[in-house]
């Protein structure tokens, strides 16, 4: 058993559940929190978004054995109600019935409640107003500052994890000190506000209780989420600038004016919406992607310290407590101590999950501010619903995301993306979901589902075809050309092993290929998405569907072939990026000759 502690940063949703995963081992586990114990102080509000607890979260604390106490903390929301501008309300289920719902839970609550867990254990302590500020990686140790006396001290452990939210320090020490460190935020333009409706009288809900309450507005929203005490917190997704924005309601005439005009139903119970809107602060919003999450034996990252997303899929606290336990088998797997081996099995499995989600979470902003108020999504949703209710085997992308933990994210992501392409597709076609043969749409979806392990086949054989590249002294990118399930050209970039600029690896394996007629019912695979010699090949010769392994390293033409129809599939294959991240951090020179730069 190591003598030195297990060091977690951060006292957060993730570092504390991990701390109890860790304590349940009967690993020493000393947690440094920069915050003071929001126990016993006040904490600042007007910042937390509501929580929505879901299976993918209730797996982990069920494991650690809290989730009666969380449940019960917890208000059921089985769907949307959707709210117009003239008031009109409709409720919109998640899952196929009311037995599928999300959780709606406070942070503070939550946060404390998992603190005072982790406490319960004797090999537990928490250390508050301590802020980590450096990572000595060599000698697995921090150094952290006292809030108070500002003295710093170094804190010696046997491994770190870095629990500590969206601007860790414990990623920026991996960011200063290792080679080819990658990181970026994607800021969205929108911003925002935490504003209430406190309860009615006798702790009644001012609106309906067991539901997610939006107001979508085409580029912007006000959302509800209610809390066990009848209160619900509300919070305004809207722009930081422009003509409609935080910067242009500046007076409380035009604030007082512009909720009555679009969210007329809901003033009545805004009671403190002038002190609220000028006092509380405006939030940022961002999607953070890095890597690696890991620095060898010495540290991991988990949960917004390694991926965080904006919040509107609800999945950010559930996608942080299942890096915890997957963590958690790694770390059983290959047993307490040998973390390099567990801390890699866990970037393996959760890096592509982590940036799936953070991408699923962008796409719902759109869904949920604009798409639900139109009547073809409308109608896709009624389909989706009968289908869930007629085939066990169906899950929407919504329940792929949020009731199927076993589903990882990147998976769900994937086949949910191409499910609602077909089903969009469908529901134009026709003027009411009755004219539709409910058992032909099934079949076409069985059919996607059936060429995932297939997707999955014919990448392997492109990341073959990329190995023997950089196995040649080459650029390590593969393809292959797949018709009727079978691989009929295959190829791999060799401009440098031909010194020929044109060599690309979709270009060798089309060569390879040869004269092959038609190429419309073919799909060519590639490790890395196109570019634009090559994505020009593929509109030229009318190939419709195109499937890659990343568009981390380099995003390619993407864009230019979707808007000439062609079908573009990503898998965030970690396995494609890490082959490319090693290659790009090895010859910088020869990839930037590659893609003309
Ligand atoms: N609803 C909401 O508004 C929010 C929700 N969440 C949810 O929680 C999920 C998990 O979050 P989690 O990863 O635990 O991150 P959190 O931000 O919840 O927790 C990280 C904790 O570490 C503290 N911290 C930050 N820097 C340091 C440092 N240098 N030294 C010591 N402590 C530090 C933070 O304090 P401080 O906060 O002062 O930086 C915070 O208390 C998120 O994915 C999201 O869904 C997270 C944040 C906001
Ligand atoms: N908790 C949130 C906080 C902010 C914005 C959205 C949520 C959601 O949970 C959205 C929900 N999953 C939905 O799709 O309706």
């Amino acid at each position: 058993m190591e003598k030195a502690p297990v060091i977690i940063v951060g006292a957060g949703l993730a570092g504390s559940l991990m701390a109890i995963y860790l304590a349940k081992k009967g690993l020493l586990v000393e947690i440094f929190e920069s915050r003071p114990d929001m126990r016993a102080t006040e904490i600042s509000a007007g910042r937390s978004i509501n929580l929505a607890l879901s299976d993918r979260g209730i797996l982990a604390l069920e494991e650690v054995g809290v989730i009666d106490k969380v449940m019960a903390e917890a208000v059921k929301m089985p769907g949307r109600m959707l709210h117009a501008k003239d008031g009109a309300l409709k409720f919109a289920p998640y899952g196929k019935d009311s037995s599928q719902y999300i959780n709606s839970i406070s942070r503070g609550g939550l946060n404390q409640l998992l603190m005072t867990e982790a406490e319960s254990y004797q090999n537990v302590s928490i250390h508050f107003n301590q802020k980590c500020v450096d990572v000595n990686f060599e000698t697995s140790s921090i150094i952290v500052e006292d809030y108070e006396t500002q003295q710093q001290r170094t804190v010696q452990g046997c491994t770190i994890i870095g629990g500590d939210g969206a601007n860790s320090a414990v990623r920026n020490a991996m960011e200063n000190q290792m080679d080819g460190y990658q990181s970026s935020v994607d800021w969205l333009e929108h911003g925002y506000k935490e504003l209430s409706i406190p309860p009615m009288e006798n702790a009644t809900f001012a609106l309906e209780k067991n539901a997610l309450h939006i107001w979508p507005r085409g580029n912007y929203m006000l959302i509800a989420l209610p809390n066990a005490d009848g209160s619900f917190t509300c919070t305004l997704f809207f722009p930081h600038t422009g003509p409609v924005s935080f910067e242009s309601l500046d007076t409380p005439q035009k604030v007082q004016a512009f909720f009555e005009e679009q969210f007329g139903d809901a003033v009545p119970y805004l009671v403190n919406l002038q002190e609220e809107f000028a006092n509380n602060p405006v939030g940022k919003l961002g999607t953070l992607k890095c890597y690696p999450w890991i620095h060898s034996e010495k540290a991991v990252l988990i949960g917004d310290a390694a991926h965080a997303v904006v919040p509107f899929y609800g999945q950010g606290m559930n996608a942080s407590f299942e890096d915890c336990r997957i963590l958690n088998a790694c770390i059983d797997e290959h047993g307490v101590g040998n973390w390099s081996a567990a801390y890699n099995a866990y970037q393996q499995l959760r890096k592509v999950n982590g940036d799936a989600i953070g991408d699923l979470a962008v796409e719902n902003f759109y869904e949920m501010r604009d798409h639900v108020a139109n009547p073809i999504f409308r109608k896709k949703r009624t389909l989706e619903h009968l289908l869930e209710n007629t085939y066990e085997d169906y899950h929407s992308k919504y329940s792929l995301v949020t009731f199927q933990p076993q589903i990882p994210y990147s998976i769900a992501k994937n086949l949910g993306n191409q499910q609602d392409a077909l089903l969009m597709k469908l529901c134009k076609e026709v003027t009411q979901i009755e004219d539709l043969d409910l058992a032909t749409v099934y079949a076409q979806l069985k059919a996607l589902k059936d060429e995932l392990p297939l997707q999955k086949k014919f990448m392997k054989a492109a990341i073959d075809e990329a190995k023997k590249g950089r196995d040649a002294g080459g650029i390590p990118i593969g393809s292959v050309l797949v018709k009727n399930g079978e691989i009929i050209g295959a190829g791999h970039n060799q401009r440098v092993q031909q010194n020929d600029p044109m060599a690309h690896a979709e270009i060798d394996c089309l060569k390879q290929a040869g004269r092959v007629g038609s190429y419309h019912d073919m799909v060519l695979y590639s490790t890395l998405m196109p570019c634009y010699l090559c994505a020009g090949a593929v509109v030229q010769f009318g190939i419709k569907k195109v499937i890659v392994g990343e568009n981390t390293t380099f995003s390619g033409a993407e864009q230019f072939m979707k808007e000439h129809g062609v079908e573009v599939i990503n898998l965030n294959n970690q396995e494609c990026i890490d082959l490319m991240t090693t290659f790009i951090h090895q010859h910088p020179k020869l990839w930037n000759e590659d893609i003309g730069e």
